[in-house]
């Protein structure tokens, strides 16, 4: 089984404007609300390409509730651990450009904590578990390493999407995947980041430290993917960017619903894209039919630029 860890959820409000001018009143062409974070956003993916997950978490209040419903009436198992204050309320902003404004989330106990680990406990190693976004201002950045210290005990596969110190502290536990974006990875090596080729060698100073594959993002200029075994190179597909929320999650799902039917990264790799970008064409997440119109326009080939 698939699970997806979201341990700050959201609901996505998306607003669109014409044009925003600060200090003023500023009315709606159009709003949307969605239940997001990040795990959560991939357990909705995988579903729409026929895989089914359990998405783990922490949810609570009215905005949990809805989260909860939303999923469940959409065939999405659920296993959140319940908290006392309101999951968050992100606002993402959308007129000549994207804006986001996330909130830091509900404040988590001890025993909440301990709840979710209970759960984790319990997988094995048929399992694979996907931890991705931020975490609730009041928890520790040793967070994702404590749950993925879980994992290497029973064996259990594991891919992270996260930033910064939540990301470098487990990259030694040997992740399956992880999936930073070009400015993510920057950040991790105080450098700035511009291209594909630019991307390589500190992808691969990323698989010296541990990871098993990693996928950098660049939006519209492509992606990559690194392993010990290769550098492959992606073409992004080209369209109207309606609303890019959730297009990192789509990658990550995209992946792992192909890996684990094919087995195979570089086809896994292809339809990763595809998924990201069929999810940044679309208000909203990707639909399978979005995603596979957008195949033939992605084209992987193998790097001459290892980065040794
Ligand atoms: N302008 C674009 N044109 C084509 N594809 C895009 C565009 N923006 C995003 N994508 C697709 O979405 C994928 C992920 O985008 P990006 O690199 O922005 O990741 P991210 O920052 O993790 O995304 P998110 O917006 O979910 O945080 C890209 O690899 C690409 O497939
Ligand atoms: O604050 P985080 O956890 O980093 O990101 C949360 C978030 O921006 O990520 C998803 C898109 O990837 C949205 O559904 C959600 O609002």
């Amino acid at each position: 089984m698939i699970y997806t860890v979201t341990l700050n959820p959201s609901l996505d409000y998306i607003v669109e404007v014409d044009q925003v001018t600060l200090g003023e009143l500023n009315r709606t062409k159009n709003e949307t609300k969605f239940p997001g974070g990040k795990g959560i956003n991939v357990s909705q993916v995988l579903k729409r390409l026929d895989v089914d997950s359990r998405a783990l978490g922490f949810l609570g209040g009215f905005t949990g509730d809805y989260i909860e419903e939303f999923l469940t009436s959409h065939g999405i198992q659920t296993d959140f651990v319940k908290v006392d204050e309101d999951t968050r309320i992100n606002i993402k902003l959308k007129s000549d450009k994207e804006t986001e404004i996330n909130a830091k989330g509900p404040n988590i106990t001890k025993e909440n904590f301990e709840a979710l680990k209970g759960k984790i406990r319990e997988l094995t190693s048929e399992d694979i578990l996907v931890l991705a976004g931020s975490i609730p201002s009041t928890m520790p950045e040793s967070t994702y390493e404590e749950l993925v210290k879980l994992c290497n005990e029973n064996g259990t596969k594991f891919v992270v999407d996260a930033e910064g110190e939540l990301l470098k502290k487990v990259l030694p536990l040997n992740p399956f995947l992880i999936k930073p974006n070009h400015h993510e990875l920057g950040d991790l090596f105080n450098t700035v980041i511009n291209s594909c080729e630019e991307v390589i060698p500190y992808a691969k100073e990323l698989i010296r430290q541990g990871t098993q594959n990693v996928i950098v993002s660049l939006a519209d200029k492509g992606a990559v993917l690194i392993n010990k075994d290769q550098a492959l190179i992606a073409t992004s597909p080209k369209g109207d960017v309606k609303s890019s929320v959730g297009a990192g999650d789509s990658m990550v799902a995209g992946f792992i619903a192909t890996y684990e039917k094919t087995k195979s990264i570089e086809e896994a790799f292809r339809f990763s894209v595809a998924a990201g970008s069929a999810t940044a064409f679309s208000i909203g997440l990707c639909t399978r039919e979005k995603m596979e119109g957008l195949l033939p326009q992605v084209k992987v080939e193998k790097s001459n630029l290892r980065g040794e």
